[in-house]
């Protein structure tokens, strides 16, 4: 599902009014019944007091105009009119006459206004700002704005949470509105998906409001939201005639003392996801650990006791994925460094062995093309320096992965892959998925796809997926306190099944 900027998204709505030779009023209408829909269908006529809070531009026409159906069909509508500008837009104008003529009379609220008491029952609709957000609310619009937030009240904004912009970092975070649910017209924004600004956004749900489709399906975009139809295309089926010869031979290297349970993991998740061989490349204080725990894996070791130190691999395997639990002695840095310096093999690293990276950035010359690199946000520090917002960080991610020529695995609660100057952002996964191992799981995960043969870009935006949607399923048996690292190995299966599944729900465009 493409993300689209409040840029494009004009000019579809342009394109739309030319192609489909509608009105720009026509097109709010659109918006507007969308709106009334969804909430009718869950309010079904109660008498709840409903709010709605309109600024005077179009996303204020939409909300003015979702108060003229609501009142048509017998609600208890409340209209304030939130008078921030003397330049109100001619669609919001023609919805507020619209309004009168059916003799609702909204109240305008400016600066030396009292606010209305908004109790916690209540419902309230947040149309005060839309995507043509562009500069902070002044003073008495961030009180209200305040006022909203602390009423306790359920409320669901049309398009965009006030105050947040669609692709930045607002100032004063006291001035966003707070959503249980936003409605957003035709394609969620970036900004849904970032932790400082995601916060605002509880649920969220598109309101298909019919947008020029040529431009939609041609235009490309930075950002895309990827939901299980954007991955079932990428699986490659398995031959009735394959071998395990014809799925790789993934090796996985890292491990030391204390830490060889972290090789356990990827072995077991590179096994799972269906890697035809895997070899465990351990220092020697893992062998028996490794030989008992995954009986289905072969292990080399390493002339390293408790760390690794130099390293032989006595064969010729498909992918390297390396990093999970190796630790930063002198010895295995000088051994990583020595290794990379030659390989050609395709890699995936994690960890420690991103952590050498950052501490010798010239090996980074020295990856194979499309090298994955799977930080987590301390080890992405080490690698970039430090970033001015979660919007600054994608950016500079984006510069180092066109650098490099690396695909960047940027973890968090929505995963996002970054390569060649777009961002996948995934939709699977929960906050019990955040638990130790997890990464370990994720990075065998990625290798067992690459040996495979699935192309790097695919590997890793499948295998986020996969991942996070094994920890879906372990959750919704389990909580998200129980989910551990084994858990979500032991749901792969079940989340292949659940990929394939047809007896589960149409994917519903929307995302928590
Ligand atoms: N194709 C679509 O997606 C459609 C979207 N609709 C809705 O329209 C809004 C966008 O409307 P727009 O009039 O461009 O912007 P806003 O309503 O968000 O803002 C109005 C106006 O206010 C000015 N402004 C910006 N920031 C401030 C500020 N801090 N203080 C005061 N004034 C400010 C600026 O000039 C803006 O233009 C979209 O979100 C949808 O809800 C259509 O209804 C249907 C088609
Ligand atoms: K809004």
């Amino acid at each position: 599902m493409k993300i689209f900027s409040a840029a494009q998204i004009y000019k579809a709505d342009k394109l739309t009014i030319k192609n489909q030779q509608i009105s720009s009023e026509a097109l709010m209408e659109r918006a507007a019944t969308g709106l009334f829909q969804w909430l009718h269908e869950r309010l079904r006529g109660t008498s709840v007091k409903i709010h709605l809070f309109c600024g005077i531009g179009n996303n204020g026409g939409d909300g003015i105009a979702l108060a003229r159906h609501l009142h048509e069909h017998g609600y208890n509508v409340h209209v304030h009119v939130v008078n921030y500008s003397e330049k109100r837009s001619k669609d919001f104008l023609i919805n507020l006459e619209r309004l009168k003529d059916r003799k609702i009379w909204p109240d305008f609220l400016s600066e030396k206004s009292t606010l209305p008491k908004i109790h916690e029952s209540d419902i309230v609709i947040d149309a005060i700002f839309g995507i043509g957000l562009n500069r902070e609310p002044e003073g008495w619009v961030a009180h209200l704005i305040k006022h909203i937030n602390s009423s306790g009240a359920f409320t669901l904004s049309v398009d965009v949470p006030s105050g947040l912009y669609s692709d930045r970092v607002p100032e004063n975070l006291e001035a966003v509105v707070e959503s249980n649910y936003v409605l957003t017209i035709q394609a969620p924004k970036l900004s849904f998906f970032l932790p400082q600004t995601g916060i605002f956004v509880n649920q969220w749900e598109i309101v298909d409001i019919g947008l020029d489709p040529q431009y939609l399906e041609e235009t490309e975009t930075d950002y895309q939201f990827i939901t299980k139809s954007d991955i079932v295309p990428l699986y490659i089926p398995r031959e009735k005639f394959a071998h395990k010869g014809s799925f790789g031979h993934s090796v996985i290297m890292g491990g030391s003392y204390g830490k060889i349970g972290a090789v356990v993991l990827s072995t077991k998740a590179s096994l799972n996801i269906g890697s035809g061989l895997v070899t465990a490349y351990i220092p020697e204080c893992g062998y028996g650990v490794l030989q008992t725990a995954v009986p289905e894996a072969m292990v080399v070791t390493d002339d390293g006791d408790d760390h690794v130190k130099k390293i032989k691999i006595p064969f010729e395997p498909t992918v390297i994925g390396l990093g999970m639990g190796l630790g930063t002695e002198t010895g295995t840095v000088h051994a990583i460094s020595e290794f990379l310096e030659k390989n050609k093999t395709p890699l995936v690293i994690d960890a420690d062995g991103i952590n050498i990276l950052a501490k010798q950035p010239g090996l980074l010359k020295k990856l194979p093309p499309q090298t994955i690199l799977t930080p987590h946000e301390g080890e992405l520090k080490r690698l970039l320096g430090t970033w001015k917002d979660d919007f600054d960080k994608l950016k500079k991610t984006m510069a180092f992965s066109k650098e490099h020529d690396c695909i960047v695995v940027v973890k968090g609660a929505h995963t996002i892959v970054i390569y060649n100057g777009k961002g996948y952002i995934n939709s699977t996964g929960n906050p019990g998925i955040a638990t130790a191992g997890s990464g370990d799981v994720l990075t065998g995960t990625l290798t067992g796809l690459l040996s495979q043969g699935y192309p790097a870009l695919h590997a890793a935006i499948f295998g986020v997926f996969i991942h996070g949607l094994a920890g879906d399923i372990e959750a919704s048996q389990k909580g998200y306190e129980a989910v551990t690292a084994s858990s979500i190995i032991n749901n792969i299966g079940n989340a292949f099944m659940a990929l394939f599944s047809t007896k589960q729900e149409e994917e519903a465009p929307s995302g928590d």
